[in-house]
């Protein structure tokens, strides 16, 4: 597209051998048309022929792939256009959406206002704080018309205006248009009605993605000796019809010259400043109102990661109680009359019963069966999760053992030992219970010897493991599961909370065609993005607060580190999570193909970043690739902040920011790179 550089020029566009395809079906062929300075041209065609490709060629939204379009325009702020869909925030009120639009062409409060109240009254709009959804069909259509003029336009590009609007305000819409037609203005309009464009200067019918006449409607009724357009239109269609290549016949021959010009030009209609403070407050302000506007949402944005946290805490990390474990006691049937305390080498006690208090103390349910084969059988019926079996004499095998040493005989030993089975078809709780089991039974030994130290000096160390397990370093002596996955919780957390966020609010704009009219209208790209950074940055240092508070302050898991240094970790996932969510959203055709990435996606990076199982337990194929994935190292380092206290300056750490300051920009290339090639997506410029 050019701009005209003789301003003395007629001509306000002037559209030569337009070529334009989607894919393969191709619906502008060749085109040319030329609209005069300060006149309506209608545009009229059947459904399909190609007019709103066309005028989104004409507003920038479209590039040709052949062809030229020469507008009298310098600026985005001297075209006015309204899309055949509503393309609005709808959720907005009329005030608001004026304001918005306003700002983003640089008007003040003062003039916004005043052309406010003049399109209101003008346009029959009601009240101005009334919310766009709220509004009819006919109302919602007649807000987006006045958004096309707020800004006093000199080309006004509408795409069918009237449509499901009562005859009287048809009439005065077309009125209006005349009266600025006089005072210079521009209008291209396309409409269904054919007959209402017999008050354009001129029309041009259209048909199969090329012009088959244009003139003004008295002349082509004289000519053509038709009483209506439409029958011109008839007339016309049915010679196309019959020769194909009269098409271009048709088209007046002062354009045969302009055939010449070269194929593709480049738009040079000014956007004005790559970011401009106007845009930006608009924008920011719109995603405010939206926020507003969407309570649930917003409170699910706040809401959603302290529930997440309560469950993640409430559901994790704590060891399964009253797990069923079957025993057999050919020891003695039964440990209510029978002594337990004591010690074993003075005194008759039954060991085994010392222990099944063990267990029952770390809450296990126990069941006592008559043979180990019952126990089996129960084991194998899902009814218990392990099986004890205690030999009659086991008590007295274990003093034996400790009294021979190395010359007990080895009946003696397999009556000493304890015969466990135990259900493995679950890794957590078999090894659960396995170490309860373990722990109990050292636990047993050193109660029925340790009274023995007094009496006869002997220690229950002679029996105990040869290994001394001292304070932890870092953690705790008994640390949980939820302390190893709560910072990789975390950082999953911050990083897909932006990814819905972005991608519901990103995809609502796309979908609705609203952010394709708001690029029209001078929106950069950098400036959406930036507005909506501000606003997803302020909720993401909430959310991450509110998940700090819940996770180491309500359900006290360690954390030694520096807070500063932990929340910052956070946010620069959440930015990366932002930008990434950015990008499904533009990528996918709708919310939910996003949806899809975006489990699919969060899928992977859990298993891969070390929240489940630790990443040195990975397949070393995946070991060699693992810390490059997003939030692989982000994980490890918030853990070993949070535990182990390291500081920003320990490699661990470092790396970690490292890792997510790439994974950003990385994003973000990846996000203008889509942006520049898919330029359908929305107009950059
Ligand atoms: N994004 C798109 N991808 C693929 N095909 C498209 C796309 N947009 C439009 N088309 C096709 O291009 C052709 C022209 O569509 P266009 O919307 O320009 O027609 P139109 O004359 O404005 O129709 P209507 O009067 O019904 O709005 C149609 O066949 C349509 O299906």
């Amino acid at each position: 597209m050019t701009v005209f550089k003789d301003e003395a020029d007629t001509s306000a566009i002037v559209i030569r051998n337009a070529f334009k395809s989607y894919g393969t079906h191709p619906v502008l062929k060749g085109l040319n048309l030329t609209v005069q300075k300060s006149t309506i041209y209608g545009l009229l065609g059947p459904s399909g022929c190609g007019k709103t490709t066309l005028l989104s060629c004409i507003v920038n939204r479209l590039r040709l792939d052949h062809g030229s379009i020469s507008l009298s325009a310098r600026t985005v702020r001297d075209i006015g256009y309204m899309p055949q869909d509503v393309c609005l925030h709808t959720e907005l009120s009329i005030k608001e959406i004026f304001y918005y639009y306003g700002y983003i062409y640089g008007l003040t409060d003062k003039q916004i206002k005043y052309k406010m109240a003049e399109l209101l009254s003008f346009l029959e709009l009601p009240n101005q704080n009334r919310i766009c959804t709220s509004l009819s069909g006919g109302q919602q259509r007649r807000v987006s018309f006045a958004v096309s003029l707020i800004h006093d336009p000199k080309i006004l590009i509408l795409d069918e205006p009237t449509v499901g609007l009562d005859p009287v305000l048809s009439f005065s819409i077309w009125q209006r248009l005349i009266d600025m037609s006089r005072m210079g203005k521009t209008i291209v309009i396309t409409t269904h009605y054919i007959e209402e464009a017999r008050q354009a200067d001129a029309v041009g019918l259209m048909r199969s993605g090329a012009l088959l006449a244009e003139d003004s409607p008295s002349y082509l009724l004289e000519y053509y000796n038709c009483s209506t357009l439409e029958d011109v239109f008839l007339y016309l269609c049915e010679q196309d019809q019959n020769n194909n290549a009269s098409k271009q016949t048709n088209v007046p021959a002062s354009c045969d010259k302009l055939r010449s010009l070269p194929n593709v030009e480049e738009s040079t209609v000014l956007v004005g400043k790559r970011f401009s403070y106007n845009r930006f407050k608009a924008q920011v302000l719109k995603n405010l109102y939206q926020i507003r506007r969407n309570v649930e949402i917003t409170l699910f944005m706040f809401v959603l990661p302290i529930v997440i946290c309560v469950f993640f805490n409430m559901a994790i990390g704590h060891d399964p109680t009253n797990l069923r474990v079957a025993f057999v006691n050919d020891e003695t049937y039964s440990c209510y009359n029978v002594t337990y305390k004591g010690c074993a080498l003075t005194e008759k006690i039954y060991a085994s019963c010392q222990f099944l208090e063990e267990l029952r103390n770390k809450s296990f349910s126990l069941i006592q069966y008559n043979s180990t084969e019952e126990a089996q059988l129960a084991m194998y019926h899902n009814h218990v999760w392990g099986a004890l079996h205690f030999a009659p004499n086991y008590t007295r095998s274990v003093v034996e053992r400790i009294n021979h040493g190395q010359h007990t005989k080895s009946a003696t030993l397999d009556f000493g030992s304890l015969n466990f089975w135990i259900d493995r078809s679950d890794k957590y709780i078999s090894t659960l219970v396995q170490r309860d089991v373990v722990i109990s039974l050292m636990e047993t030994i050193n109660k029925i010897l340790e009274p023995c130290a007094a009496k006869i000096k002997v220690s229950p160390k002679i029996v105990a493991n040869p290994i001394r397990f001292h304070q932890a370093i870092y953690g705790t002596n008994e640390p949980t599961f939820s302390h190893f996955a709560t910072p990789a919780a975390l950082c999953i957390i911050i990083f897909y909370l932006p990814v819905i966020f972005t991608g519901a609010i990103i995809n609502g704009e796309k979908e609705g065609g609203v952010i394709e009219r708001v690029m029209a209208a001078g929106m950069s790209f950098f400036e959406v993005a930036i507005a909506h950074s501000a606003v997803q940055f302020v909720m993401m240092v909430i959310q991450a607060l509110e998940m700090m508070v819940v996770m180491y302050i309500v359900f006290d898991n360690p954390y030694n580190g520096s807070v500063m240094t932990g929340l910052a970790l956070l946010l620069v996932v959440g930015c990366g999570g932002s930008v990434f969510g950015f990008i499904l959203a533009v990528l996918s055709k709708n919310l939910a193909g996003a949806c899809f990435f975006g489990i699919g996606s969060n899928f992977l990076l859990m298993c891969v970043c070390g929240f489940i199982w630790p990443a040195e337990g990975a397949h070393y194929l995946l070991r060699m690739v693992n810390s490059y994935f997003p939030l692989t190292l982000a994980a490890t380092a918030m853990r070993s902040l949070t535990i182990r206290g390291w500081g920003i300056t320990h490699p661990v750490i470092y790396m970690g920011f490292v890792s997510s300051v790439v994974w950003l920009v990385v994003f973000i290339a990846i996000a203008y790179l889509v942006l520049k090639i898919r330029d359908d997506i929305w107009r950059q410029k």
